[in-house]
C-alpha cells in the first residue's frame, strides 16, 4: 500500500493507494497539528510500503513526521519545489520558496492539460499559471474563505461571525451581518479568480484550461464562470507524477484526473474583461 500525505495549513489529508491495482482503498483528514501520530484517525502503517509527502506545515512538523515514518516504512519520499520538474520551469526567483502544494498542483495540471491555470482553494487560495511550453509564470495568493472570515472577526468590533455558517454562493446584498460577510467573501474569492484568469490569459494571448482543487473547491466552483474542472486529488497527482510507483502511474496516469475542460475562446475572455472594466 502507498500512503500519500498532503499536509496543508488547516488539514492533513491522507489516502491509501493499492500499489498493485492503483485503486484508492481509503482516505481521510486530520487537523494539521504540531505532532502527527498514527492512531485512531491515521491508517495502519503496517500495510504501508511507501509514503509520498507534500507539506506546507512548519519544517519541524514535517521533520518529525518523516522521522516517525522512516522508522516504520521503507520508502519515504518528500516532495520539494525545484527549479525544474517534468518539463515545467518554476517561475519563482527562488524556486524553493514556492509552496510545494502549488508546485505539485502545477505539475499535475501540466501533465494533464499542458498549459493550465491551477487554483487551490484551501487556507489560502492560490492561482498559478503554466504555459503550454512548461513555463510556470508564478501566481497569486489570497486568503481562503475561512481566513477572510476570521480576519473580519479579528479586525472589527461589530461584525459578529458565525464560524459554522458556510460561505455560500448567494450573490445578492446581505441584509444581516452573517449574510453580508458570507456573500462578501464569496464574491471576493470568485471575482478575484475570474478576473485574474482573464487578465493573465489576455496578457499571454492564450485561453488556458482551469483546474480547481482544495477544501473549498466545490463551493468556489459554483461561482467561477470560466469553464473548469474540479480535481480534489490534484496535489496527489503531482506526487504520483514525481514519484511514480504503480503500473498506471509509470504510464503517466493520475488518479481521479478529470477530463480537461475546453476553455472559451480568447476573444470571449477579452470581451468579458472589457465588459467588466467598463462597468
Ligand atoms: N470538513 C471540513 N473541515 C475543515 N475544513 C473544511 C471542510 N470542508 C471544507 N473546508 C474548508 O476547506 C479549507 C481547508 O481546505 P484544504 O484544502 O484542506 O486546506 P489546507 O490545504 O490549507 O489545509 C478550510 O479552510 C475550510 O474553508
Ligand atoms: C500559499 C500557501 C500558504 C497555501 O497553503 P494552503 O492553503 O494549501 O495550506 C502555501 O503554498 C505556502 O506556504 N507557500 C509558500 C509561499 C509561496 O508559495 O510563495
Ligand atoms: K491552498
Amino acid at each position: 500500500m502507498i500512503l500519500d500525505l498532503d499536509i496543508g495549513n488547516t488539514l492533513s489529508k491522507w489516502r491509501l493507494k493499492d500499489a498493485e491495482s492503483s485503486e484508492i482503498r481509503s482516505r481521510g483528514a486530520v487537523w494539521t497539528r504540531e505532532e502527527w501520530r498514527p492512531g485512531a484517525d491515521i491508517p495502519d502503517l503496517d500495510v504501508v510500503e511507501a509514503v509520498r509527502i507534500s507539506s506546507v506545515a512548519r519544517a519541524a512538523v514535517l521533520e518529525e513526521t518523516v522521522a516517525l515514518l522512516r522508522r516504520r516504512v521503507r520508502h519515504v519520499h518528500v516532495a520539494h519545489s525545484t527549479y525544474e520538474a517534468l518539463g515545467v520551469i518554476n517561475g519563482y526567483e527562488e524556486p524553493g520558496r514556492l509552496g510545494v502544494d502549488r508546485w505539485m498542483g502545477a505539475l499535475a495540471g501540466y501533465q494533464l492539460a499542458g498549459g493550465c491555470c491551477a487554483v487551490d482553494c484551501g487556507s489560502a487560495i492560490t492561482i498559478d499559471f503554466v504555459l503550454p511550453g512548461g513555463s510556470h509564470l508564478g501566481g497569486y495568493i489570497i486568503p481562503g474563505l475561512r481566513l477572510m472570515k476570521e480576519s473580519l472577526k479579528l479586525g472589527t468590533r461589530n461584525v459578529a461571525i458565525d464560524p459554522e455558517s458556510e460561505a455560500d454562493e448567494l450573490l445578492e446584498p446581505g441584509r444581516r451581518t452573517v449574510d453580508a460577510v458570507n456573500h462578501g467573501i464569496y464574491m471576493a474569492a470568485v471575482s478575484a479568480i475570474n478576473r485574474i484568469y482573464s487578465e493573465v490569459c489576455d496578457q499571454e494571448g492564450i485561453a488556458l484550461p482551469m483546474l480547481l482543487t482544495g477544501g473549498d473547491a466545490r463551493v468556489v466552483s459554483r461561482g467561477v464562470q470560466v469553464p473548469h474542472a474540479v480535481w480534489p486529488d490534484m496535489v496527489y497527482g503531482g506526487l504520483e507524477a514525481c514519484f511514480p510507483m504503480t503500473f498506471a502511474e509509470r504510464a503517466g496516469k493520475m488518479s481521479g484526473a478529470p477530463r480537461v475542460p475546453e476553455p472559451v475562446s480568447l476573444e470571449k475572455i477579452r470581451a468579458g474583461l472589457a465588459f467588466s472594466m467598463l462597468l
